[in-house]
């Protein structure tokens, strides 16, 4: 079956459909990893959004019941230059059809996707549409200008009620902005008990929890969406040790008095190098970000810039100078490599483990 890819800009791409024959609309955007597209499609912080594969061959290891980083796959529908029919792993149990046939998530293959990721990189982040061929082109791209962008993705994909994860070691309050499954298993590995917490949890309601420390998830959209949670991290701050992923890390931002600004085209893939500025250590990351923080709203803050990326400069860390308060860009709950920045789970339970000796310390002295 036909299928035509549409962008706000006018341009119109041909190509074959495979997954859902429904019609997608969304924001376009490109991610660059060479594997990982069934955790691309499950990390809720694609939610709304088509997402282009730059690797030519997308399937070839079909999907399987362990790499899932949520329920359901959240993206609107996914680009490919040839999406793979025969998958072959032992792992694999569908085909990357039948999957998005099954979510009633809609596929377009045969797409010239150097074309289209370039066409992204010169006008930016764009509004597309993923439709069936007949569909007038003029009529569609009109309607896609038209269409708001979403404001409550947040909302939409963080848990409705709170969880708990079992462990013997420290209690960690994980605040579910859409966050992937990995940040779990990072905590579980560490022997975490973990409270998984709705976006909209007041700061009262945490601390009342008497967490060892607090993680900032993850999510999808305009971290200024999330104003609830400005204030919630704005009420924790300095009361117990915080990391923050992403999402996340901007929301930090925004709570000690930094600003956040919409990257032309984002950050999306396995292999962006960052460095660490006090160390000038190189890690290859995983990322997916369309929003960064404003290196020049910084002034006046307590924040400092700790890991940058290389290839256009933006924060990819801060800290806080005067709370054990850290975050991160970047996704260290993911591996590029086999052992890629996931030390920032152990940094993070080392300063909860400072925290709570110092705490003690207070009390008997
Ligand atoms: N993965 C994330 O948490 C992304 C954060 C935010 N939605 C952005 O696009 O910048």
């Amino acid at each position: 079956m036909k299928r035509q890819l549409l962008l706000e800009d006018g341009t119109v791409f041909k190509g074959e459909g495979f997954g859902s024959e429904k019609a997608a609309y969304g924001e376009i955007v490109f991610t660059t990893g060479m594997t990982g597209y069934q955790e691309t499609l499950t990390d809720p912080s694609f939610y709304g959004q088509i997402v282009t594969f730059t690797y030519p061959l997308i399937g070839n290891y079909g999907i399987n019941w362990n790499d899932f980083e949520a329920v359901k796959p959240y993206v609107k529908g996914v680009v490919v230059k040839e999406a793979a029919s025969y998958p072959s792993n032992w792992r694999s149990t569908l085909t990357l059809d039948t999957f998005l046939k099954e979510k009633g998530i809609p596929g377009i293959s045969g797409i010239d996707t150097r074309k289209l990721t370039r066409k992204i990189r010169a006008f930016g982040t764009l509004r597309a549409a993923l439709c069936a061929e007949d569909e007038d082109p003029e009529a569609v791209i009109k309607n896609l200008q038209e269409k708001r962008a979403i404001h409550d993705a947040v909302a939409q994909v963080s848990t409705k009620k709170r969880y708990e994860m079992e462990g013997p070691g420290k209690h960690i309050a994980l605040v579910d902005f859409g966050a992937k499954k990995s940040i779990l298993t990072e905590l579980s590995k560490r022997n975490c008990r973990v409270t998984v917490l709705p976006y909209d949890t007041t700061a009262a309601d945490i601390l009342q929890l008497r967490p060892d420390g607090v993680m900032l998830s993850n999510g999808p959209g305009n971290p200024k969406d999330v104003a609830c949670a400005v204030d919630m991290v704005k009420g924790i701050l300095g009361k117990v040790p915080l990391f923050g992923i992403c999402l996340g890390h901007q929301l930090f931002a925004l709570a000690c008095g930094a600003d956040t600004f919409k990257l032309k085209f984002g950050h999306r893939g396995a292999n962006h190098p960052v460095q660490d500025i006090e160390t000038g250590k190189t890690v290859i990351t995983s990322q997916n970000h369309g929003y960064a923080v404003d290196e020049h709203s910084l002034a006046g803050t307590d924040l400092i810039v700790t890991e940058r990326a290389l290839n256009d400069g933006t924060i990819e860390g801060l800290a806080h100078r005067k709370y054990p308060a850290f975050t991160v860009q970047y996704h260290p709950e993911a591996s590029p490599g086999p052992h890629d920045s996931n030390p920032l789970f152990d940094k993070f339970l080392t300063m909860v483990e400072k925290q709570k000796e110092e705490q003690t310390y207070a009390k008997t002295h």
